[in-house]
């Protein structure tokens, strides 16, 4: 599966762009990495760890940090895009005057920017206007990958040579990776999923069992489906990786940082707090509000976005939100088996209250 001739370029020094670092020097290529910080870079050169993100692994020796975008940038043939949405469109306007066509630019961005509701590869594309351009999601918790625990993701493009060239180049042994042409309901699923995760954390701190877990994420992914269905995307993507696989891996892990913020909403501390306490960027804050807003100007029904909006930015207690949420619409388990309206019909037809 590997392929040693590739140069790989990776922009972001956190824990996903060190781990994506490592396996592509675990596979033979040539890689560099970018970031700001010159002494974190001298430390990935020196020791082979990233002390800030992921102090505990190990970093493949042959990987090559640098404060110096062109340097990192030149002759690579793939570039991973490894930087928080808030920040995605600056670094890319940074890379852009030493990217050319032929390179592949993939993203592994879980956000949306606020303007124009745009996913991280429509950044790339906008920025760059060039067609190889992918998008790695799926249930990758960055220091699980980095102990190469056996992991699987999804690289999304509807190009060809994309797909298969990061196939080849991150593929190994304890990293598989599956191909996708659905880039767009992909990204999005990578996105949406941190909201419920941030759910999920919180209902585990109120105590809260594995029914309601359970309850919680199928739920979630109906929503999902219903937001994906809203603008046009397919959510039969849902239906793998980068959608049931990532949430269910968000949604029961306290490595993702996104359930850590629930958690410490549902433990009663305020939303500044458990950001803070959290020390990285958690993309689902963020997007609670845009998902939200969204679906409240396009009229989608998403009472879990929305109770999440009400306990992170109007200050509802997390407890009092999951008992408003318990009394809503008994709504269609699979609205592509029963659509919802005609479970609201029936209920007129035969006396029941409309929600
Ligand atoms: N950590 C994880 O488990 C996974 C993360 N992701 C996604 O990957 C994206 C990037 O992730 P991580 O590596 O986890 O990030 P991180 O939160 O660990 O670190 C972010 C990195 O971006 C850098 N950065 C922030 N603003 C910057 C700016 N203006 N200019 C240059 N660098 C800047 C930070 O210095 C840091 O090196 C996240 O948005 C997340 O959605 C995807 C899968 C797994
Ligand atoms: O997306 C992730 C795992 O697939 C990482 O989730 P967090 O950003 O919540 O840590």
């Amino acid at each position: 599966m590997s392929d040693d001739s590739m140069s790989v370029a990776v922009l972001g020094g956190g824990s996903f762009g060190t781990a994506l670092a490592s396996i592509a020097a675990d596979n033979g290529a040539r890689v560099r990495q970018w970031l700001r910080d010159p002494e974190l870079a001298a430390q990935i050169n020196r020791e082979h760890v990233n002390g800030r993100y992921l102090p505990d692994y190990a970093i493949n020796p042959a990987v090559v940090a640098s404060t110096d975008m062109a340097e990192v940038l030149k002759d690579a043939e793939l570039v991973l895009v490894a930087i928080p949405s808030k920040a995605f469109r600056e670094v890319v306007r940074q890379a852009r005057p030493f990217l050319d066509e032929r390179q592949i630019l993939v993203s592994t961005t879980k956000g949306i920017q606020e303007e124009g509701f745009k996913l991280m590869s429509q950044i790339l594309e906008e920025e760059t206007g060039f067609r190889h351009i992918g998008v790695i999601s799926g249930p990758n918790l960055a220091s699980e990958v980095a102990d190469k625990q056996l992991t699987a993701t999804v690289i999304a493009s509807d190009d060809a040579e994309t797909r298969t060239r990061v196939q080849a180049a991150l593929g190994c042994d304890y990293f598989r990776v599956y191909a996708s042409n659905d880039r767009y309901g992909v990204e999005l699923g990578g996105a949406l999923k941190n909201l419920y995760a941030i759910a999920a954390g919180m209902a585990a701190a109120l105590g809260m069992g594995e029914n309601t877990r359970s309850m919680l994420m199928t739920r979630a992914l109906a929503e999902m489906s219903r937001f994906a269905v809203s603008q046009g995307a397919n959510p039969m993507t849902f239906l793998g990786l980068a959608g049931v696989g990532d949430l269910i891996v968000t949604c029961s892990s306290a490595l993702s940082r996104n359930y850590r913020v629930g958690q410490a909403l549902g433990e009663g501390k305020s939303l500044n707090e458990a950001v803070d306490a959290l020390g990285q960027v958690a993309e689902g804050v963020n997007t609670v509000r845009l998902v939200r807003d969204k679906a409240h100007q396009e009229g989608v029904y998403m009472p879990l976005a929305e109770g999440l909006y009400q306990v992170l930015f109007k200050g509802v207690p997390a407890r009092d939100m999951a008992r408003l949420l318990m009394q809503g619409e008994q709504s269609s388990d699979v609205e592509f088996v029963l659509p919802r309206e005609d479970v609201q019909q029936d209920r007129r037809a035969t006396g029941g209250r409309d929600d």
